[in-house]
Order: structure tokens, then sequence, then C-alpha cells
């Protein structure tokens, strides 16, 4: 993958993605101080993720509709309350959040005419507009992108990992995806030290880590998943216990013989880090709710972890199936480490199955 070279299939999309997750992460990142840091708020106050998830995928949807107008686009956000007299305070915060974005000063490696830069402020109905671009229902054929604009929103409001997520797919198979985590440190081993990431994997063509600064002319780090023994094999989890069935990731890991602690990160971040080798699988069962997974919460992270030589399945083994509208609505959890654990882990998943199966008789 060569970000700046157009010989390379999906060369300009790839440019364009990284230059609108970077512009979004700087916005989210931007929403955190000024407004979960300084306003007081009250526990349950989720005003600045919404100001931020409205915003970063206003900020987005502009940016490839000007180069890609005729791509439909899934995103988690639509414009409907913003629409409304009640939404009015809210709208008023959201544009003019995007618009100080749209027209913050260009990076190197960001074009003019990709419509960033100065003079490029949109009225109030365009970036509403372009919020409910993504409400496309998805689809088997065609081209299509995935965005979630903050995805991790409890880690965001908490000051740690959240992740801006968006991804490629033509003919519901992922091609791109491209991943900014603003609060994750740039080397695990160093975790107090520099933070802020872009991750960006393209089919064929590897995963890379990118400083989230000077993504373009900055450093890249090509990834690739090590090989792990059931010693050194940690999973990757999710923080909010709602979120996945934490107590049977943990007999899971008991049946693999894992002495590692598991680490919990909020967001597609444990994409991430499971394709630079922090961590050794990412397992995801359903808590038992009905909750079907979205397909914004797993397109970029999938095509990260198969470039960096890792397989993604669902708790069965089975491929992600992008195909079938706005949810994985065949899919059972999800499965993703390197290509060597994945027989183990999804042999590990059914005995605790089966053993959870048999204490419930
Ligand atoms: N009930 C249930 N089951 C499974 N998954 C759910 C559920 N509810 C929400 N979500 C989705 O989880 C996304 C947050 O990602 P994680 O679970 O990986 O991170 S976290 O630890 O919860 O923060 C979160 O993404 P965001 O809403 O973008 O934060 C949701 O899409
Ligand atoms: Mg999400």
């Amino acid at each position: 993958m060569a970000a700046n070279d157009t010989a390379h299939p999906y060369a300009a999309e790839t440019q364009i993605a990284i230059a609108a997750v970077r512009r979004a992460c700087v916005l989210t990142a931007s929403v955190f101080n000024k407004l979960v840091k300084q306003e007081t708020l009250t526990k349950d106050d989720k005003s600045p993720v919404t100001v931020g998830d409205f915003a970063a995928q206003a900020v987005i949807n502009t940016i490839l509709d000007r180069t890609f107008p005729d791509d439909p686009i899934v995103g988690e956000e639509d414009a409907t309350d913003l629409r409304i007299e009640s939404g009015r305070a809210l709208r008023d915060r959201i544009v003019e959040l995007a618009n100080d974005t749209l027209s913050a000063d260009l990076q190197p490696g960001e074009k003019e005419e990709w419509g960033l830069g100065p003079n490029h402020g949109r009225t109030v109905d365009q970036l509403l507009d372009a919020i409910d671009r993504g409400n496309y229902d998805g689809g088997r054929t065609g081209r299509m992108w995935t965005l979630d604009p903050i995805d991790g929103t409890k880690g965001f409001l908490r000051g740690e990992q959240y992740a801006v997520c968006l991804a490629l797919l033509v003919d519901a198979r992922v091609e791109l995806g491209v991943i900014g985590c603003p609060n994750l440190p740039v080397a695990a081993s160093n975790p107090s030290g520099p933070r802020g990431c872009i991750f960006v994997a393209v089919r064929g063509q590897g995963a890379y880590q990118l400083l989230l600064d000077n993504p373009l002319g900055g450093e890249r780090t090509k990834l690739t998943i090590p090989t792990f023994t059931a010693e050194s094999l940690n999973f990757l989890e999710s923080v909010e216990k709602a979120h996945a069935k934490l107590s049977f990731n943990e007999r899971v890991s008991q049946i693999l013989g894992v002495t590692r602690a598991p680490t919990r990160i909020d967001s597609q971040a444990k994409y991430c880090a499971l394709a630079r080798g922090d961590g050794g699988v990412y397992l995801r069962m359903p808590v038992g709710s009905g909750y079907k997974e979205k397909i914004w919460d797993h397109a970029a992270g999938s095509i990260l972890v198969e470039e960096a030589g890792g397989v993604i399945s669902d708790g069965r083994g089975e491929p992600l199936d992008f195909s079938l509208g706005r949810t994985l609505g065949e899919n059972y959890g999800i499965v993703a480490c390197g290509k060597d654990v994945h027989p183990k882990v999804i042999a590990a998943v059914k005995q605790a199955k089966a053993e959870e199966a048999q204490s419930q008789l």
C-alpha cells in the first residue's frame, strides 16, 4: 500500500479516506478538550459525544461526497432530530464545528480540489444532507462506504480509547479500511508516550500504522500479527459488560491455556491493537440480548486484521457477511486473531458453548 501512489488500486480512495478520518479525529479531540473536559456535565450527559458524532459524520461525508458523489454511505447517525425545532441548539453547534474543521488549513498531502481548505464552508442544509448521506441501507452489490464517526462512545467520554472508522466495500467485500485512534499510544511498549495513530489497510496491499499528526508524510509501520504461544497470547475485549460476554471469554481463554490477563479496550481500537501484535485474540460473543452487530463496527477493523495476516470470522468460524444490510444479520459473535491460532480459538469457543448448553439442561 502506497498512500501517495496513484498507480495502486484505490489510491485516490485511500488518500481521501485518510484525510477525512484525520480531520474527524482533530474535530473529536477538540470536542473532548472543549466540551468533555471543561463543561460541567452530569454523569449521564451524552451531549459532547452527540455533537462530536454528528459533526464528524458531516465532515467525513462532505469530503467523500465531493470526490465520490455516487458512492452510498452506511453511517451510524442520521439528522432527523437536528431538523426539528428542539434540535436547533445542537444543530448550530454541529454546523459551527463542522465548518471550522472543513475550513482549517490544509495539511501536506491534502488537496484543495478534494473539498478541503479555506472557503469551503457549508450551509446548515448542506451539512444536514451530508449527515443523511449515511442513510444507505447497505446491500450485496456495488460500492458503499461504512462510517462510525465515534466508535466507542463510552471510551470517548472517559478520555480513553475511541476510533473514527471508515471502510470502502465493493460487492460486499471490504477493500479499504481506515481507523483513526486519537488516544492510542503510538507504541504499546510506551503507554505514556506519544498518542494518536491512523491505521490503513487496502486489499492485497498490506496494513500500516501512520502517525495521526502527519499521516501522509510521516513514518509508516507495516503491521503483521506475530505468532503467539498459549503463554504469550492475551485476549482483547470490550470494556462495557453489556457489549460482550466477558465470562465466556474467560472460559475460552482457560480452555486455550492462556495465562495473561485480558486487555480491555473500547471500540475498533481492539482491531488496531490486534493487527500490530499488542494482543493475540479479539473475541466478542453476544450477551444474548438479540443485538445485531452493525457493519460500521467491524468493516474497517476486519480488513486491517486480514491484511496484517490474520483471520476474522464469527464465533462459529463463518466469514462475516457484509451483504445483508446495516447489520451482520447472520453472524454470531466475532473471532479475530492470527491464522495459526484461529482454528484453536474456534474449537475452544465451540467447547465453551457446548459446556454452557450442558449446564443449562
Ligand atoms: N448490546 C450490544 N452488544 C454488542 N455491541 C453493542 C451493543 N450495544 C452497542 N454496541 C456496539 O458496541 C460499540 C462499542 O464498541 P465496544 O463494545 O468494542 O467498546 S466498548 O468497550 O463498549 O466501549 C458501540 O459503538 P458506538 O455506539 O459507536 O460506541 C455499539 O455499536
Ligand atoms: Mg460503534
